[in-house]
């Protein structure tokens, strides 16, 4: 063969190859933009099957490509709970929102409630929750499918009522620390935002009983920059939430605040890796010591308390969740065990602050039930007997639900008692601020009364009209723990101090402050929180009823 020959053959050879692979190109792209093109398809009929099913709900009139966003977000993120609220009153109990592309059907019938909330098929959290993923990961509230179940079997027993009983002292010890803390303000008589100290004594309890952690000095500014942690989070879920553009990911790059999303990913996973390293190091101490003391001495029998992290950490039990689930649990724990339940005590003593004939009230109880002892600690057998207080945490949980809206995937179109139906693909949410104040179930419904609570007061009243913890196969596992908790921190506090409004706060803007419970300004992040703060004075309260004057008592000026 001649150089010529070969290289002509060469040639040849590279012309039929490049041939060849400009047709492979060439099919592979037509492939890619028939498949592309299958899925905008789909994507299509899927919306178009939608947009059908979903016309004959009511809603508001929605615009192209933004749908009802504007109504949702008119007047900023400080207006969405309100904005949500009204267009419920408005439209509800059953109602229809897009926000952009994405459907929601808001649910507030108390027969579409029970429905959705006790169905074993409709357990599946939204893809909206998709966006807490990355920052609380595969915890049990973002879970799905049978993962679900595994995880609820192994937290719940950490949660069970005997495990409460052995976290009471713990809850005491901090509502005593809490109360201290007080101290300073009675003193000055100023007042004060009392919303970041229930989060920094709620998320103190939740790490020595949940993580069975012991806190050193010097924990608390750690505790508090955690507390500020977990509120962006929240904040961030409801920022993407709100903006459906950025729940896609690689929108969701462009953000400017793309970079906090990482900066708080970050520092919740080296928060909670660094709780579970210290209690590994912990047990692993403590099986050493307890071999040493085998060859010495005979071991005291001493009751050992199986909270979670102990649990999980247990030779037996370590394998039941990987290190990553382990990590990713007791970020959920940690955020949806002290965040719901600061919200809760802080609405509490904001109504207590606006309410003197209700505080009045839960102090005869507590001076019945404790014989006027301040500082005797409560017991469990006297917990029971706090049912007035009790009441009050029920109203204020119905009026302000922390956790206001949860939602399910729709995975097919799904018939609803009150005669609608939800179509697959939407986000079906429960609206719990619309269900607690249906007035066919609760008269004047703004009025805070805790005696609607009495069970004389509940007959003929649908027991799914109120459900500030869920109920069914994805209830609340933590609903005692909160109870518990937020009985203990009260009646603690309001032994010791008499919650007053403030009196030299302004409301938003400048306004006078809240009058009544119902004009609490509401926030919404993933929880609910008093816009501006929870600003309240303490007096002491031996001295409380010489020094309160009637303008204390009656017309609470801001708060
Ligand atoms: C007043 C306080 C509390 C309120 C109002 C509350 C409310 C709720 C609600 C409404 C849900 C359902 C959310 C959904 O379906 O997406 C829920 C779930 C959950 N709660 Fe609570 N909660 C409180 C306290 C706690 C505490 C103290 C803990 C932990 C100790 C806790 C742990 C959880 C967990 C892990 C879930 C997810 C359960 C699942 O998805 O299967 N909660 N809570």
């Amino acid at each position: 063969m001649t150089l010529e020959s070969s290289l002509s053959g060469r040639g040849v050879h590279a012309g039929a190859g490049a041939g060849l692979g400009g047709a492979l190109l060439a099919a592979a792209v037509l492939a890619l933009l028939v498949l592309l093109g299958r899925r905008v398809a789909r994507a299509l009929d899927a919306f178009a099957h939608m947009r059908k099913v979903a016309a004959d709900i009511p809603g508001p009139p929605a615009l192209p490509l933004v749908g009802n966003l504007l109504d949702v977000v008119a007047g900023g993120d400080d207006r969405i709970y309100a904005n949500l609220c009204s267009l419920m009153e408005r439209w509800g109990p059953t109602v229809r929102l897009w926000l952009g592309p994405e459907l929601v059907v808001g649910v507030a019938d108390p027969r579409d409630v029970e429905y959705l909330a006790t169905s074993n098929e409709l357990i599946d959290k939204s893809p909206f929750y998709g966006v807490l993923e990355p920052l609380l990961g595969s915890g049990l509230s973002c879970l799905g499918g049978q993962e679900v179940r595994r995880h609820r079997k192994i937290v719940m027993p950490s949660l069970h009522l005997d495990i409460l009983h052995d976290f009471l002292d713990t809850f005491q010890a901090e509502a005593l620390r809490f109360a201290r803390r007080l101290e300073r303000h009675a003193d000055d008589g100023r007042d004060f935002d009392v919303a970041p100290l229930c989060v920094e004594y709620s998320l103190a309890a939740a790490l020595q009983t949940i993580m069975s952690s012991e806190l050193q000095d010097g924990d608390a500014e750690e505790h508090r920059a955690f507390g500020g942690v977990l509120q962006s989070a929240m904040d961030l879920f409801m920022y993407r939430v709100w903006r459906p553009w950025f729940l896609h990911d690689a929108l969701f790059r462009l953000s400017g605040r793309r970079p906090e999303y990482v900066r708080t990913m970050k520092a919740l996973n080296g928060f909670t890796e660094g709780i579970i390293a210290r209690k590994r190091r912990k047990l692993s101490d403590r099986r050493s010591g307890e071999g040493a003391e085998e060859t010495t001495t005979t071991p005291t029998p001493r009751r050992r308390r199986r909270a979670f992290l102990d649990n999980i950490l247990d030779d037996e039990a370590g394998a039941a969740l990987s290190d990553l689930e382990l990590r990713d649990e007791v970020k959920t724990l940690l955020c949806t065990g002290s965040e719901t339940s600061a919200s809760t005590l802080s609405f509490v003593l904001a109504v207590l602050a606006l309410r003197q004939d209700v505080q009045a009230k839960v102090v005869q109880e507590l001076d019945d039930v404790f014989g006027g002892d301040a500082s005797r600690p409560v017991t469990l057998a006297e917990l029971p007997h706090l049912q007035y207080l009790e009441r009050v945490v029920k109203e204020t949980l119905r009026l302000f639900p922390v956790l206001p809206f949860f939602t399910r995937r729709c995975p097919r179109d799904v018939r609803l008692p009150s005669g609608y139906t939800a179509p697959l693909g939407a986000h079906l949410t429960f609206f719990l601020p619309a269900l607690h104040t249906c007035p066919r179930a609760w008269p004047e419904p703004r009025r805070f009364d805790p005696d609607r609570f009495l069970t004389e007061n509940s007959c003929g009243r649908h027991p799914f009209s109120y459900l500030p913890f869920s109920a069914g196969p994805r209830n609340c596992v933590g609903q005692r723990y909160a109870m518990m908790l937020l009985k203990v921190e009260v009646a603690t506090l309001l032994r010791r101090y008499q919650i007053l409004p403030a009196v030299d706060a302004p409301g938003p803007q400048g306004s006078p402050g809240p009058q009544d419970v119902a004009d609490l300004p509401i926030k919404v992040t993933l929880v609910i929180a008093v816009k501006g703060g929870v600003r309240i004075r303490v007096r002491r309260r031996a001295a409380a009823g010489a020094e309160a004057s009637d303008d204390d008592v009656t017309s609470g000026p801001s708060l």
